[in-house]
């Protein structure tokens, strides 16, 4: 795939999906539940305040008898409440409303009511670049400073992703500030390390190589330029930063400066998240709980 219109042609085909909004009263929120219910992918429980709920639903229009909703008095509450719903197997997908993203990822992780599974939780970024594909970005959002085997889970959480939108060997790049080891940037010995995992066949279902600075992991000119020999560089389908605070930044940039569409989804969980930011665009919410849809079949 390399636009969210052609992951849309696909995913219009797949059965709905119900997902539980955890504090749906958001405008951005029910603009995107409302694109996607009339697109055929999903119908909803919106949990939050209802009162409020009814009141935007109204003011964009959105016919509230498809879905159904659950009236809470705090943010913590929805969270409980929509986690239950995907713990219990009344819904399939997760959504974060207008809640803190630490706040629904506590629940989520709570032992007795939570979605865990044994496995990392990691955040999977898809977006639009001007490389005529689709770009997968992650952790830029739930593991805050992940050590070398989390880094590990991070990138399966990602292949598993890579896969759905029909990337079935998906190139890794391991970013750094410099595409050569410097034993005083934990980035690139990690990279190092999951790099040679890799050519070992320890990690299995992707190709991983690093440190490559982002320039030369995504254009072809840049790796040639650098001489840098590489089976990723230029060519890159996951890259995998080296914190939450690089992955943020670039998470960031690539909506506010570069303008390109995005999604983004926690894998890993019972079931897939729909976790952007808050400020995010109802476009990317959309996109989002498309991108989730299609996880759904991991
Ligand atoms: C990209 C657009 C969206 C955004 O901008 S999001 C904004 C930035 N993101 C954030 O602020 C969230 C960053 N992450 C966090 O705040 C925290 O890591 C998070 C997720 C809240 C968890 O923190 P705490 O509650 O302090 O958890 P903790 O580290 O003490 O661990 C508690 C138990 O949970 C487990 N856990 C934590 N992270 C996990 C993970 N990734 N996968 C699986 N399990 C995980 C951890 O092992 C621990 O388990 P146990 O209780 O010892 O059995």
């Amino acid at each position: 795939m390399r636009t969210f219109e052609e992951m849309y042609n696909y995913v219009k085909d797949l059965p709905p999906k119900t997902i539980a909004v955890a504090q749906a009263a958001d405008e951005d929120v029910l603009e995107a539940i409302k694109e996607a219910h009339e697109r055929g992918i999903v119908k909803a429980i919106l949990v939050g305040d209802k009162e409020k709920i009814e009141r935007i639903a109204s003011s964009i229009s959105m016919p509230l008898k498809y879905h159904e909703i659950i009236d809470t008095k705090s943010n913590l509450e929805a969270c409980r409440e929509a986690v239950k719903l995907v713990s219990e197997d009344k819904a399939d997908i997760l959504m974060k409303g207008l809640v803190q993203t630490a706040e629904i990822l506590r629940v989520v992780l709570d032992k007795e009511i939570g979605l865990r599974t044994g496995r990392t939780l990691s955040h999977v970024a898809v977006f639009e670049s001007p490389y005529n594909r689709l770009i997968l970005l992650t952790d830029a959002a739930m593991n805050i400073a992940p050590d070398l085997k989390v880094k590990i889970d991070i990138i399966l959480n990602a292949v598993d992703v890579a896969r759905q939108i029909g990337i079935d060997a998906p190139r890794v790049a391991v970013l750094g500030a410099v595409e050569t080891v410097n034993p005083d940037m934990q980035a690139t010995l990690d990279a190092a390390i999951l790099s040679k995992m890799s050519e070992r066949g320890q990690i299995k279902g992707a190709i991983i190589d690093g440190p490559l600075a982002l320039d030369n992991a995504l254009s072809v000119e840049a790796a040639r330029h650098k001489g840098i020999i590489s089976p990723v560089a230029g060519n890159a389908d996951i890259l995998l930063v080296p914190d939450i605070e690089a992955g943020n930044m670039l998470y960031k940039a690539i909506t506010y400066i570069a303008e390109r569409r995005i999604a983004g989804i926690i894998m890993g969980a019972k079931r897939p998240i729909v976790l952007t930011s808050r400020a995010d665009s109802s476009e990317a919410k959309f996109n989002s709980i498309m991108l989730a849809s299609l996880a759904s079949n991991v």
